[in-house]
């Protein structure tokens, strides 16, 4: 009986049929599972014809309707039928006319490229270049290119390229994978190291070549852009599901890493911002729940309350509901809270700011000399961090590496005293903050020979302080598969830094990088990475710098919009305009996000939208949730992490308020928590900028922050 599978470049075309026509398209697919090919080569309604002329063979169309034209690439001698695409009838024979699709035999994979347009270009006369003039693939010998996968064709096509832009402006007509690897070559990669990111990946499942007229096993293996169909249920909810792909079309390196039978102890998936490595963390869970033993379960943590419902929902669309109850979703914050509580149920919560204020008090009654931000930070860097629970730890000489502020021994115990008073007068209290609470989660978990868990998947993991990975680490017994780690410095926008080896989270031959951001245009996504610029960005859990690499995406559009106005009063009448140009360019309200530097000017940015009649609403991660479509949210900085929306506008990129010196560290007090402050602050710039899939809008009044590209 015959197969089929559909490609991905058909989801969006879905979304513009009419129901009537989804439920002809349907019929149709139907259809090509269940007749015979005689059958169906004769179905009067199909209406299944070869193209006359055209570059394949392969390729029909059949009719979905009056209107509309499906396109099918049928096989000669194969099992498989591929739905290639779904276009306007007056538009489909043209755009089939000039396809032609291949086996690639190094990668194994099915490849589509515009032959007509390939045609076309080899036989166009050489324009006249001086004869010096470097070609883009020059330091690429032919041999090297046939081994990653290239063809001939595109040999001959690739040695004409003089600029990467050149390429990017080829990429709907160069077949898909070879493009690809054209891509890393010209963004400097070495051959050897394209070879292992882009080549071995995408290998066919089992070893061995793949024969040239092998369609059948080449369309298996696109994994990353095709897939199989086996009933009405699957070919709706594939084609159903444009937003949702992430769920079906992974990149090979992101199912490599998500469905990796085993991982021989903690792994670390790390990227640039948008690169997916949420989407692997939500497959490293189905493939983990998938295996799970009959008492097992399995923990997916995040950072703020909003990301948590994200991934419920998310991991809902990909888990059988029999699957998601062997999954806990909650924070490292509520996992160590609900561990306390369960020996201690009447322990209450305290605020940072009141630890804040305990210090203070307890500086002032013996005297002392420190402010009480010097010995939160203390506190929190060293003692916590560490994990010394002795005054002996503390005075031991390497206790405070790190730290850029000499203290003496007398000093030293002085401070000790002062940290050991408040710690004690919070237990008496029998309200903890949050790191109390985790240092507590640990030490009962290490008790148990029974832990929670049997695998834990963390994302965002770049904020998390050393006392939540002490909770984390302590809930699942070492081994293989315990931790599953998702991160990326470059978005680090809270102080703590974290070594995982001191922490017994060995990752050491188990860190991975993935490049292909989803979300961002290149244009934002360029623009945003000046932002770091000359800022080295260090391994997830490590202080070594993070090897070489790009990140790249393969979405394009309009570069940001920069505005600079006089006054605040100002800068909200731009803002208000640019909300108002985007709502009627089509975009949802809840598409929309405007981030502001602090939580007051959150609420006053929300009054002004509002005044002038804008749908505009407060949006807090760890109270809502981010499915309300109805509304522009308004949020601060920190409120965008790990979220996208289709249009970002980040206002107040004044010089006063980013950096913000009132939350950065005096670097008389200590220069380098002075120079960690400041990064993670660039950084909180970066995380806003980088969460816009379409449009940003970057606003300031007065002077500029120094943080901002110069233009
Ligand atoms: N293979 C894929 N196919 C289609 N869309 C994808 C794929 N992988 C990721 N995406 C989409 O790209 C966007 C970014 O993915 P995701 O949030 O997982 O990235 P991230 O690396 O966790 O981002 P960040 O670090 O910036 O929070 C999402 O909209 C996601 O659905």
């Amino acid at each position: 009986m015959p197969q089929l599978a559909i490609d991905s470049a058909c989801l969006p075309q879905y979304e513009k049929l009419d129901r009537a026509t989804r439920d002809r398209l349907l019929a149709a697919t139907r259809k090509f599972r269940e007749l015979s090919l005689r059958a169906l080569f004769a179905h009067p309604d199909l209406r299944i014809r070869p193209l006359t002329g055209g570059q394949d063979p392969r390729i029909h169309t059949f009719r979905v309707s009056d209107s509309w034209t499906g396109i099918m690439l049928a096989p000669e001698s194969g099992e498989t039928f591929l739905l290639i695409h779904l276009l306007p009838r007056e538009s489909a024979e043209e755009w089939a006319g000039g396809q032609r699709h291949d086996v690639n035999t190094v990668m194994g994979t099915l490849e589509r490229r515009d032959a007509t347009a390939l045609d076309r270009h080899a036989k166009a006369p050489e324009p006249p270049e001086p004869a010096a003039d470097p070609h883009l693939f020059d330091r690429v010998s032919d041999a090297a290119l046939r081994q990653l996968g290239i063809d001939a064709e595109i040999i001959a096509f690739c040695r004409t390229l003089t600029e990467r832009a050149e390429l990017t402006g080829w990429a709907p007509a160069v077949p898909q994978d070879q493009y690809d690897v054209l891509l890393h070559l010209a963004d400097g990669d070495s051959p050897d190291r394209v070879m292992r990111e882009v080549v071995q990946p995408r290998r066919a499942v089992g070893g061995g070549d793949v024969g040239p007229d092998d369609y059948d096993r080449a369309i298996r293996n696109t994994r990353h852009r095709v897939v199989m169909v086996n009933d009405d249920e699957e070919v709706e909810d594939v084609l159903g599901r444009e937003f949702d792909a992430w769920r079906v079309f992974l990149h090979p390196k992101q199912r490599d890493l998500a469905y990796r039978p085993h991982f021989n102890g903690p792994a670390a998936v790390s990227g640039g911002p948008g690169t997916g490595k949420t989407v692997v963390a939500l497959h490293r869970v189905k493939h983990l729940t998938e295996r799970l033993p009959l008492d097992g379960r399995v923990l997916l943590t995040s950072f703020t309350n909003a990301l948590v419902r994200a991934l419920q929902r998310d991991l809902a669309l990909l888990l059988d509901a029999e699957l998601l109850t062997d999954v806990d979703v909650v924070t490292a914050d509520k996992l160590a809270l609900d561990v306390v509580r369960d020996e201690h149920p009447e322990l209450g919560f305290r605020s940072d700011n009141d630890v804040l204020g305990m210090f203070a008090n307890v500086a002032r009654k013996h005297g002392l000399p420190w402010p009480a931000d010097f010995l939160v930070q203390e506190y929190r860097h060293v003692i916590m961090a560490k994990g010394i629970a002795t005054v002996d730890g503390y005075l031991d000489p390497d206790a405070r590496q790190g730290r850029s502020t000499p203290l003496s021994v007398e000093q030293r115990r002085d401070v000790w005293h002062v940290v050991a008073e408040t710690r004690a007068w919070m237990r008496r209290t029998r309200r903890l903050p949050t790191l109390e609470l985790h240092a507590e989660a640990a030490r009962i978990l290490a008790q148990r020979t029974e832990k929670p868990y049997t695998n834990v998947v963390v994302d965002e993991a770049q904020d998390l302080h050393p006392a939540q990975w002490r909770t984390l680490r302590a809930a699942v017994p070492p081994g293989p598969d315990d931790l599953f780690i998702a991160g990326d410095n470059r978005q680090r926008i809270y102080d703590s830094s974290v070594s995982f080896a001191q922490l017994g989270i060995r990752i050491v031959g188990r860190s991975f990088p993935l490049r292909v951001n989803y979300r961002t245009t290149t244009e934002i996504l360029t623009w945003a990475g000046e932002i770091l610029r000359d800022q080295p960005v260090t391994e997830l859990g490590e202080s070594a710098p993070e090897p070489p690499g790009l990140t790249r995406s393969l979405l394009t559009g309009r570069p940001p919009v920069l505005h600079g106005a006089a006054d605040r009063g100002s800068e909200l009448a731009a803002l208000a305009a640019q909300v108002r140009s985007w709502l009627d360019d089509g975009i949802a309200p809840g598409d929309i996000c405007v981030t502001t530097r602090t939580r007051r000017l959150r609420e006053d940015t929300v009054a002004h939208l509002r005044a002038v009649g804008l749908p505009a609403a407060v949006f807090n991660p760890q109270e809502h949730t981010v499915d309300d479509t109805e509304i522009v949210r308004v949020t601060t900085m920190h409120g965008v992490k790990g979220l996208e929306f289709r249009a970002v506008a980040v206002t107040g990129v004044t010089k006063d308020a980013l950096p913000q010196l009132d939350r950065v560290a005096s670097a008389a007090l200590d220069e380098g928590q002075h120079a960690a402050d400041l990064a993670a602050q660039r950084n909180l710039l970066y995380v806003a900028c980088t969460r816009a899939r379409e449009a940003l809008f970057v606003s300031w009044h007065g002077e500029p922050s120094p943080f901002l590209p110069a233009a």
